[in-house]
């Protein structure tokens, strides 16, 4: 059956976090973060997380670009939602060419849910040699099913225990473009 179109589900949607609030949110982020990265020789390795975490990740370059912290850019992709609003096996569809070993990376993306997308690939990061591997994602989901250990050392905005789209996350691959979190109607 096909997924209902972005017009239906949006007529149901609850706007969670207009654009203003999320903005807001990735410039306090970007203090912090300038703030850790300020005395090191290198630049971190700013690891994009594709698909979702890209409207965010440009945003946050540029407010930490606006804060003179320089990142060096790279992206991964892998997925366990492929467009579903519900999570499987981690597929990875494209890793990351920079050598990793001994960076400090940060990982950006939209959302942490059940923590295991971050998870696997932290890990990936840590085997390939990296130096530190840091979280920074522009939403968390409130609830006790994280897995143990994955946490976000930066997050923008708490959402709650429902599917969100919007801001560069999906709704069966459609709204990753509206400048805002909404939530599925209940
Ligand atoms: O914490 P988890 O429960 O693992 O879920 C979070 C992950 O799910 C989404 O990716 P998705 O698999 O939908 O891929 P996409 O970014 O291409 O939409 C999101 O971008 C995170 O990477
Ligand atoms: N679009 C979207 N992707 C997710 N990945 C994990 N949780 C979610 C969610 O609520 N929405």
């Amino acid at each position: 059956m096909n997924a209902p179109a972005l017009a239906e589900v949006m007529a149901d949607a609850d706007l969670i976090h207009d654009r203003e609030a999320l903005e807001d949110a990735i410039e306090t982020m970007a203090d912090a973060m300038r703030d850790e990265y300020a005395g090191d020789e290198r630049p971190p390795l700013f690891v994009t997380i594709m698909h979702g975490g890209m409207p965010f990740a440009a945003q946050l370059a540029f407010a930490l670009g606006e804060r003179g912290l320089d990142v060096e850019f790279d992206y991964l992709h892998a997925t366990r939602y492929r467009g579903g609003t519900s999570g499987s096996r981690l597929a990875w569809l494209h890793r990351p060419a920079t050598p990793m070993r001994g960076r400090r990376v940060i990982l950006v993306d939209d959302i942490l849910d059940e923590g295991h997308t971050l998870k696997a690939v932290g890990r990936w990061c840590e085997d390939e040699g990296a130096a530190d591997v840091r979280i920074a994602v522009l939403a968390t989901k409130v609830h006790d099913r994280c897995v143990d250990g994955v946490c976000a050392d930066w997050s923008g905005v708490d959402v709650p225990d429902r599917y969100v789209f919007g801001y560069g996350m999906d709704y069966n691959e459609q709204g990753r473009n509206l400048p805002a979190i909404y939530a599925l109607g209940e």
